[in-house]
């Protein structure tokens, strides 16, 4: 029987793929590397190649999803009617890899439009540094609220966090457009809650709960923002609650896991941690080289492999700025109109690749990132305006100046277009003042210092 079942393996898993609607992305990743290992009477073992002894949870899942349909399928093609047991690799010593693919129809329902189309499993690359992540990211996207609930994705700045999960939201949506996905920042979250407990703006307490829970997927991207601000907490641990009691999928990001936060309650931790915690970490040079070349393909770049080897070997912790390195030396070669040369990577690259010179914080980057982040020119935050939509944002460029920066006050007035020191200790003040009072403020702050000194 091991035999025929060996011959015939293709064409079960291709028949299985067809006749149950098993999307490119589910097949490649989880059929498509199984092989039939053994038969012994009627129980058919079959390895899931690709999974690892530290992702043994995962079997769970696949049985739980594939098991009955694979038998049933043996069964139709061969006659056999079996029972599957799955096991891992390592249990049979063998290996093999697996890859997502694309499912590239736009996607039409309202809870997409603060996604990213481009955020999918099929344009994130798959390494040992966020294999695991990965898998368990998919399961939820192909059975959200079954296993995994919280899915508690953390990991360092930049390493890919919210593509996976913007990945989750657009496959479910993909799927079924008629999901309630909704993705936000913790920040998000944040400011609308305050929003509606001063019911400033139009949302009130009443409508901020209907949006928060009348949904099927909650996505809350760096939870960290909201931890040890009580309230946000409290209200987010009542939105948790009714979403996990009613078996609504939550996915969580954070820069670190549940158990390192220091200020976090108990009852929060532990409901963080009842589902699955699964970190990214930086990825190795391989992983590093096959996200630039993913990059350069859906940009349509043309770089000499040396060159992808120059940043894959110098950019290491933060997959933003291996992007943003990629972006650079053709924004120089176009603006130049130049060959991109290894000369010219290097020129382009000097501010981004000093491996062994720390990042440094001037008070032009502080004002450059500050006025983006509130849409205004760097011009707007030097100039002699006095409009509330500026000069909130020159003080709040004032604090951060003050304490991401070893520049006396005298040289920040000078920077900050020639104003006197009292005038910026007074704009400090009056944001550390109001930083006590007001949790939006406080969160923006923490936004922007990680924004001006990611890592
Ligand atoms: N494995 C990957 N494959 C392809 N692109 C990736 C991968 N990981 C990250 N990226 C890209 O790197 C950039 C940064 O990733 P992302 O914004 O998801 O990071 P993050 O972990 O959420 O960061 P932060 O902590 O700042 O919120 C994005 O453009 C993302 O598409």
């Amino acid at each position: 029987m091991l035999d025929i079942l060996r011959d015939k393996w293709e064409e079960i898993k291709e028949k299985l793929k067809e006749d149950h609607d098993i999307t490119n992305v589910s097949y490649k990743t989880w059929i498509q590397p199984m092989q039939v290992a053994d038969v012994d009477n009627n129980t058919v073992t079959v390895v899931l190649n690709g999974i690892e002894e530290e992702q043994r949870q995962l079997i769970d899942f696949v049985n739980k999803k594939y098991r009955f349909i694979l038998q049933v399928t043996i069964e139709e093609v061969t006659d056999f009617a079996c029972n599957v047991v799955f096991v891992l690799p390592g249990d049979l010593e063998k290996n093999h890899t697996s890859a997502a693919e694309p499912s590239s129809a736009p996607i039409s329902s309202p809870y997409s439009a603060n996604l990213n189309q481009k955020y999918t499993f099929d344009t994130f690359v798959v390494g040992p540094n966020n294999k695991f992540a990965h898998a368990a990211s998919l399961a939820v996207a192909e059975s959200p609220a079954e296993r995994y609930n919280p899915l508690f994705i953390y990991g360092g700045v930049g390493l890919g966090k919210t593509h996976l999960m913007h990945a989750i939201a657009n496959f479910i949506l993909r799927n079924n457009p008629d999901a309630r996905v909704l993705y936000v920042t913790s920040e998000k979250f944040t400011n609308e809650l305050i929003d509606a407990i001063r019911n400033k703006n139009s949302i009130s307490t009443f409508e901020f709960r209907e949006k928060y829970r009348n949904i099927d997927v909650l996505l809350i991207d760096d939870i960290q923002f909201i931890i040890g601000k009580e309230g946000t907490q409290e209200e987010f641990f009542h939105t948790f609650n009714f979403l996990h009691d009613n078996q609504k999928q939550i996915v969580i990001s954070s820069d670190k896991p549940p158990k390192a936060f220091e200020t976090l309650e108990e009852r929060l931790r532990s409901r963080f941690e009842m589902g699955l915690p699964v970190d990214i970490s930086a990825p190795d040079y391989e992983t590093r080289m096959a996200i630039l070349r993913k990059k350069e393909e859906m940009e349509g770049y043309n770089i000499d492999n040396e060159i992808l080897k120059y940043i894959a070997t110098n950019i290491k912790s933060n997959i933003r700025e291996l992007e943003g390195a990629l972006t650079k030396i053709t924004a120089y070669s176009k603006l130049y109109k130049t060959d991109i040369t290894q000369e010219v990577a290097e020129e382009a690259l000097k501010d981004l690749i000093s491996p062994n010179q720390v990042k440094e914080v001037t008070v032009d980057t502080i004002i450059d990132t500050v006025s983006e982040h509130f849409h205004l020119k760097p011009a707007d935050i030097i100039s002699q305006k006095r409009n509330k939509e500026v000069v909130f944002p020159r003080q709040i460029a004032m604090y951060l100046c003050r304490y991401m920066t070893e520049s006396p006050l005298q040289m920040i007035g000078k920077a900050m277009g020639n104003r006197d020191h009292t005038t910026i200790l007074h704009g400090i003040e009056k944001i550390a003042g109001e930083m006590q009072e007001n949790e939006n403020l406080k969160s923006t702050i923490d936004i922007l210092k990680k924004k001006i000194m990611p890592g």
